[in-house]
């Protein structure tokens, strides 16, 4: 599996890479991190993605790693990236009926290909990377034998699916999901409907034959093959928000197992000022990402996540039960070991929190970070303004508390 190849799912890969990016992660990520020079030249940005989806490793580890080597400003551009992530997850967590509104609209548009024998053709045209517009085609090939894309082509690729070929983003969506090895509710969704229009009401991202020619190293340019224009495609609006997540705190005396999911496998936190669980499970919540499967390397990387979780902390987990896959199965396990609670990591909206709150029988105790308790409250509205509180999460992050 070439993806995994490039991705070992442990903990120490993501942490050597992100002592090899850190020199990088000032002047030249500011410079050259639009420069999408294909696979294998991926160089001017972190490729860190998987790590983070996972939190392998976390972001305050990469937060502070660059901070110790580069100022505030020099790595300002890496640092807002860093935050774009913590910002959709917490604009996600607020307005959860997107997540849901984006199932459905999947659903409906799956009908649609099974029932309509042109759209079913230019949909499986697309995924496989046989449209006729190269830097698409050549993309969707990268995509599906990497497990990842450079941002630049994200958006450009997003951009070709709704607004060149007119397939229905949430399809698209779908088909990033099921081959990302970072492929992650909260900016995979947010980063779809913003190219198409719905994060920021009628504001379209349009790609450019020019600024693929600049931006790819004139590998491409798709002169006369893309739409001129990006009208707003339909979807579900954004909703009211709703308050942010609190998180739970568990009860030290209560018998207690442990859930391990892919939302975060570092759960090193939780083990040092939490109980001591008397068992640990992992939960499978890749049959969630879609209705078709996903790629086989999308599920080897978050089980290998998962076991790396595992074998980092293995001798205080109990004994360990793998991939578990729905609320009644985690229920039977729990009351197995005789548990009072369940306690995991507040698992953010996505397919690990769909499964976890189908459990009813035994008490759940989700604990939040304090990162995404700090930042989450602050994705009111657009980055623009989340923006503004990052030196205050930095100064809490570093212990200092910056006005
Ligand atoms: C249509 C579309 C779909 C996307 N789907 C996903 C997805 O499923 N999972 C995912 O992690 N990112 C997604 N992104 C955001 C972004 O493209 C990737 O995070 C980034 O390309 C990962 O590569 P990197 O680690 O080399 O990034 P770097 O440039 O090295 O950035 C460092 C980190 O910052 C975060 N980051 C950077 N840009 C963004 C962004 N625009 N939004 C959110 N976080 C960001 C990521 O955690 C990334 O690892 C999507 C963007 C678009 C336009």
């Amino acid at each position: 599996m070439q993806a995994l190849e490039h991705f070992p799912p442990t903990r120490e890969t993501g942490l050597d890479r992100l002592a090899q990016f850190v020199p990088r992660a000032g002047k030249d990520y500011q410079t050259n991190r639009n420069f999408d020079l294909g696979s294998g030249a991926h160089d001017h940005v972190s490729q860190l993605s998987p790590y983070f989806r996972t939190r392998l490793v976390t972001e305050e580890e990469a937060l502070r790693a660059v901070l110790e080597e580069h100022s505030r400003s020099a790595a300002g551009k890496f640092i807002d990236e860093m935050f774009w992530r913590t910002y959709s997850k917490g604009w996600l967590e607020m307005r959860p009926t997107v997540w849901s509104a984006y199932k459905g609209e999947r659903d409906q548009a799956w009908d649609d290909v099974q029932t309509q024998s042109g759209l079913r053709q230019e949909w499986e045209a697309a995924c496989r990377g046989e449209t006729g517009i190269e830097c698409f085609d050549h993309w969707a090939h990268e995509l599906v034998e990497t497990g990842y894309l450079h941002n630049h082509a994200r958006m450009w690729f997003a951009s070709i699916w709704m607004f060149t070929l007119r397939l229905p983003w949430a399809l698209g969506a779908d088909f990033f999901l099921r081959h990302l090895c970072d492929g992650d509710p909260a900016s995979n969704t947010l980063g779809w409907r913003w190219v198409g229009g719905l994060h920021t009401p009628d504001k379209t991202y349009l790609a450019r034959a020019s600024n693929i020619r600049k931006y790819t190293n004139e590998r491409f340019h798709p002169k006369y093959q893309l739409a001129g224009e990006a009208a707003p495609v339909d979807g579900t609006p954004n909703p009211e928000r709703m308050a942010p997540p609190e998180g739970d705190t568990p009860d030290r005396e209560r018998r207690t197992v442990l859930l391990l999911h892919e939302d975060d496998c570092a759960p090193g936190w939780m083990l040092e000022d939490g109980p001591a669980p008397v068992a640990t499970a992992t939960l499978d919540a890749t049959g969630g990402i879609s209705h078709l499967e996903p790629a086989p390397h999308v599920k080897a990387f978050r089980d290998g996540a998962l076991a790396d979780a595992v074998a980092q902390h293995g001798d205080v987990l109990g004994p360990v039960t793998y991939a578990l896959d729905s609320a009644s199965a985690i229920a039977a396990w729990a009351r197995e070991h005789g548990a009072e609670q369940i306690v995991t990591s507040y698992p953010p909206v996505g397919p690990a929190a769909d499964i976890i709150a189908g459990i009813d029988e035994v008490p759940v105790i989700r604990r939040l970070r304090p990162f995404d308790a700090r930042a989450w409250p602050y994705a009111t509205a657009g980055f623009f303004k989340f923006k503004d509180k990052i030196p205050k999460l930095l100064g809490a992050l570093k212990g200092v508390e910056v006005a």
